[in-house]
């Protein structure tokens, strides 16, 4: 599996995502976001970080990026695409995924380790895991609050595309357990096709025992296993 992680200007967790994936068997190139094309890939990411500053909004400028027209069309080709956090944000600017991250609301950046309950393994990001299983992952995000507009929601609910959300340890979807105000303790999710996956932890932050933890491997051994 050869995944295409896609570099702007303060991303900052490409390397921590290449070496997650490179631990669950796969292999990882970097692409800088000015490239117009893309090599061949099994799996675009869009990692963590702080793409130009986060000036206007979180993900804006990285979404018009020259690249961005290409992962596109990949994702509208079938590639599989995962963006980490600010990925996920530059997901949502893009139109690849619906809805917005808003200011967390409690208005602090959020560095801590969150539990997530995994709502579907009918995705090639999630198989790997049982459903309902309980993982501890790290957030690390002044903007990871998740909203949509209730008919978005309904669908994504009806439509089984919600594929974590925030949970206390023994897995209940409580007020306490959501870290940013996200609706619904929506932590990921995925678009129409399920091949295009946002979600506001850092699973590559856990992949290693040396990390304190290996909660977040299962997604990458789920692609690994599920792309050629
Ligand atoms: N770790 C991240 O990717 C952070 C994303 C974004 N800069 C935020 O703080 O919300």
């Amino acid at each position: 599996m050869k995944a295409v992680v896609v570099v702007f200007p303060g991303t900052n967790r490409e390397r921590d995502v290449a070496a997650a994936i490179v631990r669950a068997g796969g292999k990882a190139e970097f692409v800088w976001h000015d490239e117009t094309a893309l090599p061949r890939a099994d799996l675009i990411v869009l990692p963590g970080g702080f793409a130009h500053g986060d000036y206007l909004r979180c993900g804006a400028m990285a979404a018009r990026s020259a690249v961005i027209p290409e992962v596109i069309r990949r994702a509208g080709a079938g590639v599989p695409v995962l963006g980490i956090c600010n990925g996920f944000q530059v997901l949502t600017e893009t139109g690849l995924l619906p809805g917005a991250l808003l200011r967390n609301a409690g208005l602090k950046f959020i560095c801590r380790d969150v539990h997530l309950r995994v709502e579907t393994v009918r995705s090639g990001f999630t198989q790997a895991y049982a459903q309902g299983q309980v993982l501890r992952v790290p957030v690390a995000h002044h903007d990871g609050n998740y909203f949509a507009d209730a008919d978005t929601i309904a669908r994504l609910k009806d439509e089984d595309r919600v594929a974590f959300r925030y949970c206390d340890a023994d897995g209940a979807i409580t007020a306490a357990a959501n870290p940013n105000g996200s609706l619904e303790n929506i932590a990921g999710i995925l678009n129409e096709r399920r091949n295009v996956l946002g979600m506001m932890p850092h699973p590559e932050n856990l992949t290693d025992p040396a990390q304190g933890g290996t909660d977040g491997l299962g997604l990458f051994r789920s692609l690994v296993e599920t792309v050629a």
